[in-house]
């Protein structure tokens, strides 16, 4: 990623999956899509039926250790539209999520397990920040799908 114009690594392995043409940018980065694998699709349709959404891209991070992260933001980019409905699928080591209100206050901290399904919806990016923070406890790798509808 590009940060105050030097090229740096980010803490995590990301993939950008998606139906064609659908790229993503965010932090200055476009991801081109991957073409959909199998498994991806049928976990795509699952998440989709679940959530009665129409989930058309994935971004997975793969965080390796326990010093892999995810800073805080808001998923808000433009492409996904006003008030945004996410599914974020978790596998591998717990690690703990962490939210926040844009304009203050305490964050609150959830433990996401292997297999759970976050669904974040309405004005969530709008007013609250999300962040995925290093881990003090050693960690084995977790694997993170978070899927998303991009608008055309
Ligand atoms: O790994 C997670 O649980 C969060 C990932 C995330 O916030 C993102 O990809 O936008
Ligand atoms: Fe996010």
């Amino acid at each position: 990623m590009l940060m105050f114009g030097r090229v740096i690594d980010i803490p995590r392995l990301q993939a950008w999956y998606a139906d064609a043409e659908l790229s993503y940018r965010y932090s200055k980065m476009t991801l081109a899509p991957t073409p959909w694998l199998p498994v991806l699709t049928e976990l795509r349709n699952r998440v989709n039926t679940f959530c009665q959404a129409q989930f058309n891209a994935v971004l997975v991070n793969c965080y390796r250790d326990h010093k892999d992260s995810v800073g805080w933001h808001s998923d808000d980019e433009v492409e996904l539209g006003k008030n945004p409905l996410i599914a974020s699928l978790s596998f591998g080591a717990t690690r703990d999520f962490q939210l926040k209100h844009k304009n203050g206050g305490e964050s609150i901290k959830l433990s996401l397990q292997s297999g759970s399904l976050l669904v974040m919806g309405d004005k969530s990016q709008e007013y609250y920040q999300h962040a995925l923070p290093k881990s003090r406890i050693e960690k084995s790798m977790r694997i993170n799908l978070t899927f998303r509808e991009i608008k055309k």
